[in-house]
């Protein structure tokens, strides 16, 4: 339906199935022609379930495609030190494009620091300061794959951005601030609301576009959001087996033009999104 908005409930997972057959049939003629196979390292120092989780669903998405997944797990205990060595001997690898270091890390470890020995050049997270300054000057190459998966999903259902309110909740460095950045580049106006905002309701209860990353499980109801708004839910509160999102799905669903559910929306994106960037960085890096 080119042209056309699209109605109702974002589909995250159906949309990744589309980004994963084309990457499936780029990644055949890559290996097909030049022999060449992308290679994704991640990261993961210590136990933590969710962590544990989320890699895993990384590892199973590039096995579904043909990325090559390379799983390299640390004690909890490493030091500052030998997690920079083995960075810094995945930047030298000719078989691995794409570098992944899994967060949050242990506290006694500096992320920053961590990423920024990432080589800029496979950083498909787009973590490294070389490709957050790219972005802020509206260069995008390598940006974290939440943002960049939204945009994909607006994108994909005809969704103007220029001109439009957006409101993002939430200021993190993963999702808030360069969703920000990304919604600039393309002519929103956009406000970032987050926790010492005063009155969060008089600004997303005006947004036409309203990005919700707080971690805050249903924080946004139905009187918080404008009749026909597009709402991403980019949430995530385990609770019991349970997963809830930042907003209160049930209750915002009908206001809403367009909304992604928790689970089945950001989330398949944002690793279809990865594994798009990891593609990128093979096609480049060789
Ligand atoms: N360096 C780094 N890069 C990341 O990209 C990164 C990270 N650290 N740390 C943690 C967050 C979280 N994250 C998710 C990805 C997919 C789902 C996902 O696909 N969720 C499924 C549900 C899966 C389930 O919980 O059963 C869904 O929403 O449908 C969720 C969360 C990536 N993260």
């Amino acid at each position: 339906m080119a042209g056309e908005a699209k109605q109702g409930i974002i589909d995250g997972r159906a949309i990744s199935k589309q980004i994963e057959a084309e990457l499936t049939e780029e990644i055949a003629s890559m290996k097909a022609d030049d022999g060449m196979v992308p290679g994704l390292a991640t990261i993961l120092v210590g136990q933590d379930p969710a962590s544990q989780l989320y890699v895993r669903l990384k590892h199973k998405a590039c096995d579904r495609v043909g990325i090559y997944a390379e799983d390299q797990k640390l004690d909890a205990s490493i030091t500052q030190k030998e997690l920079l060595d083995r960075i810094k001997n995945l930047n030298t690898r000719a078989d691995i494009h794409g570098i992944l270091l899994q967060l949050p890390l242990p506290q006694h470890l500096d992320a920053k620091k961590a990423m920024q020995a990432i080589d800029p050049a496979k950083d498909v997270d787009g973590f490294h300061p070389y490709n957050v300054g790219n972005l802020m000057i509206g260069d995008e190459g390598f940006v974290p794959c939440t943002p960049a998966g939204i945009i994909r999903a607006l994108e994909y259902y005809d969704v103007d951005i220029e001109g439009k309110d957006v409101v993002i909740v939430g200021h993190s460095n993963v999702v808030g601030k360069p969703m920000a950045a990304m919604l600039l580049n393309r002519n929103a106006t956009v406000a970032v609301c987050h926790v010492y905002t005063k009155d969060l309701k008089s600004y997303t209860a005006g947004a036409d576009i309203l990005v919700v990353a707080a971690g805050v499980k249903h924080l946004i109801k139905e009187d918080m959001v404008k009749k026909g708004a597009v709402v991403f839910d980019a949430g995530i509160t385990e609770e019991e087996g349970k997963i809830y999102g930042d907003v209160d799905f049930e209750n915002v669903v009908n206001k809403a033009s367009l909304i992604t559910p928790v689970p089945g929306g950001v989330g398949p994106m944002t690793i279809a999104t990865l594994l798009t960037h990891v593609t990128f960085a093979a096609k480049k890096i060789e």
